[in-house]
């Protein structure tokens, strides 16, 4: 018997697929925080993971773990190296969320540069002249760079030149791999695609220190347009509420942060160029559905011995027998 612990919300088309399984019994956890998942973990075989961290001291109270499975992409939250001591796999979606992440990142990039959020507030409570003074932006003609250019980035990439965005992107492992054959140009260094965007686009994952920084700031023209859609850490938060503060950046749009759930009373709650949004940009309810389904999978397939490779971030790590 193969015992899943589910730690926060799952789509029922998920569910339908653990329970309808043979010789797997399952515990759904309604709240998404470590604490919880960390009082139902003893006696789990899997753990099927939303975004709440996973640290050493929780995997440490699971004797007999076997897979942690990602209802999404990223995996920063999650102690790899604790998991890599114990052979425990780590598995990931499928391409099921990025067209999702693309489309947010899309409508932040059109809503920071048509200062959308400013717009409605004006005429909920602000005098009609204020459309005047708005500081609304085309975005057509104007050069996006995006940082990162795996999935969402390309397809971020195709969204945003039919709006008539000249598109570059910053990838130095991809520039050592070999540039796909139909991508956008690449910009050689980081610093050449900061001096060269109106609007950024972070679309990576998220691995230690923040990428930008003050002096990456510092480097970008004046009054630029900041969407981030990956991860909070990417930014320094308080270069980037300085930056705001001194207009170096224009308008941004935000769906992560250091800190989930932002506090309301976070500083970049103050800024009415600032588009913000509670990590959704995976979550889509079309998103969340195929999450669901491929992180179910992913357990069950592991098991049988049947699941992709591709979706194991640590398969160099310990033997398993994989048959694809
Ligand atoms: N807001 C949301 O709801 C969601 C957010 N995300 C975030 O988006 C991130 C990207 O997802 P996805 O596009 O699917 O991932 P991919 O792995 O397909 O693409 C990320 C790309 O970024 C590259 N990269 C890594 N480090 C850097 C760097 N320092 N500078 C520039 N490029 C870099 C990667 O190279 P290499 O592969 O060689 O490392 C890769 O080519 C996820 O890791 C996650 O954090 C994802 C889904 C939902
Ligand atoms: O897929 C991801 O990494 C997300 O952020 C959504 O869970």
């Amino acid at each position: 018997m193969v015992h899943i612990v589910v730690a926060g919300p799952l789509h029922a088309s998920g569910r339908a697929i653990l329970d309808n399984a043979k010789d797997v019994t399952v515990t759904y956890i309604a709240e998404t925080s470590e604490a919880s998942l960390a009082a139902e973990i003893a006696g789990a075989d899997a753990v099927l993971l939303r975004t709440q961290p996973l640290g050493a001291r929780t995997v440490d109270l699971a004797p007999n773990l076997k897979i942690v499975s990602r209802h999404g992409v990223g995996y920063d939250a999650v102690d790899l190296a604790a998991l890599n001591r114990r052979g425990i796999a780590l598995s990931v979606c499928g391409d099921v969320n990025s067209t999702s992440v693309a489309e947010h990142s899309a409508m932040m990039i059109l809503a920071a540069c048509k200062r959308a959020l400013r717009s409605d507030i004006s005429v909920r409570t602000g005098p009609w002249e204020w459309r005047n003074k708005l500081e609304a932006r085309d975005v057509s003609g104007q050069n996006l760079l995006l940082v990162g250019y795996g999935r969402i980035g390309r397809r971020t990439a195709d969204m945003m030149r039919a709006f008539n965005m000249n598109v570059r992107a910053f990838d130095p492992y991809l520039m050592k791999q070999g540039w796909p054959e139909n991508g956008v140009p690449c910009v050689e260094t980081l610093d050449d695609g900061l001096a060269w965007a109106d609007v950024l686009c972070f679309c990576l994952p998220h691995t230690g220190a923040p990428l930008i920084g003050a002096a990456e700031f510092e480097r970008m023209r004046d009054g630029v347009v900041v969407v981030n859609t990956s991860r909070g850490g990417i930014l320094d938060e308080h270069a980037m509420i300085a930056a705001l503060a001194s207009g170096k950046v224009g308008a941004a749009g935000l769906d992560v942060f250091h800190q989930e759930p932002m506090p309301h009373d976070h500083p970049l709650a103050g800024f009415d160029q600032v588009l913000l949004s509670p990590h959704i940009g995976g979550l889509t309810l079309d998103a969340a559905e195929r999450m669901a389904v491929s992180s179910a999978e992913n357990i069950l397939d592991y098991f049988n011995g049947t699941i992709d490779p591709a979706l194991i971030v640590n398969k160099d790590k310990f033997n398993v027998a994989l048959q694809n």
